[in-house]
């Protein structure tokens, strides 16, 4: 971490029509609310000044809507483009974390979290899970529950795919604050 500037969480992301895009901030806002300081990149359109703030962070969360059961193709080509630095080994021992959107109640994304692990496993980074337990998953739970869909990996949620990012539902975006908090507050402590 970088002492008395607080840790340095990069987000880097690609969202196709903004509802990953609402998560990002969500991640985003709970890792500034912890004290990180944050860098939001899309991947889509990453300069060389945002490369450099991916290799300098402590910690990458990485994010993608899942389409056709995986990462989307902006997100493949940009981890594709992080190649030289798997060979490096540039990104060797930093925190890594992930969360995704699809239009299903599952929808596969938990493909798409365990591929963002396994990304972060080639660049030999250290997977940083949700931290939660699952919500709605009880009679006395809810739709409004933290975590409400019940993934363990990262954070997820579920947007309906005729609907706008600003239906993307309360309880998701305080799941995705939860995972930018704890990784700020692992990154801090690593
Ligand atoms: C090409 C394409 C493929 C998709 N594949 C899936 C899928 O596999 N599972 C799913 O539940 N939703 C799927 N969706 C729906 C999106 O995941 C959903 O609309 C999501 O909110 C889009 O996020 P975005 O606005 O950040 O792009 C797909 C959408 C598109 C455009």
């Amino acid at each position: 971490m970088t002492g008395a500037t607080g840790p340095r969480v990069a987000i880097a992301y690609h969202s196709g029509y903004g509802h990953t895009t609402v998560l990002a901030n969500a991640v985003h806002q709970g890792a500034a609310d912890a004290g990180a300081e944050v860098t939001l990149i899309a991947v889509e359109s990453i300069t060389d000044e945002q490369w450099a703030a991916l290799d300098a962070a402590d910690a990458i969360v990485f994010g993608a809507p899942t389409y056709m059961g995986s990462a989307s193709a902006a997100f493949h080509a940009f981890a594709e483009a992080t190649s030289p630095r798997w060979a490096e080994r540039a990104w060797q021992d930093k925190l890594a974390a992930g969360f995704t959107v699809s239009g299903a109640k599952s929808g596969d994304k938990l493909h798409t979290l365990q591929y963002f692990a396994v990304l972060a496993a080639q660049h030999g980074m250290q997977w940083i899970s949700l931290g939660l337990l699952p919500g709605w998953n009880s009679s006395t739970g809810s739709e409004n529950d933290l975590n409400r869909l019940g993934f363990y990996l990262g954070a997820a949620a579920q947007a309906n795919i005729d609907e706008g990012p600003e239906t993307v539902t309360k309880a998701d975006i305080e799941t995705g604050r939860h995972l930018g908090a704890r990784v700020a507050r692992l990154a801090a402590r690593s």
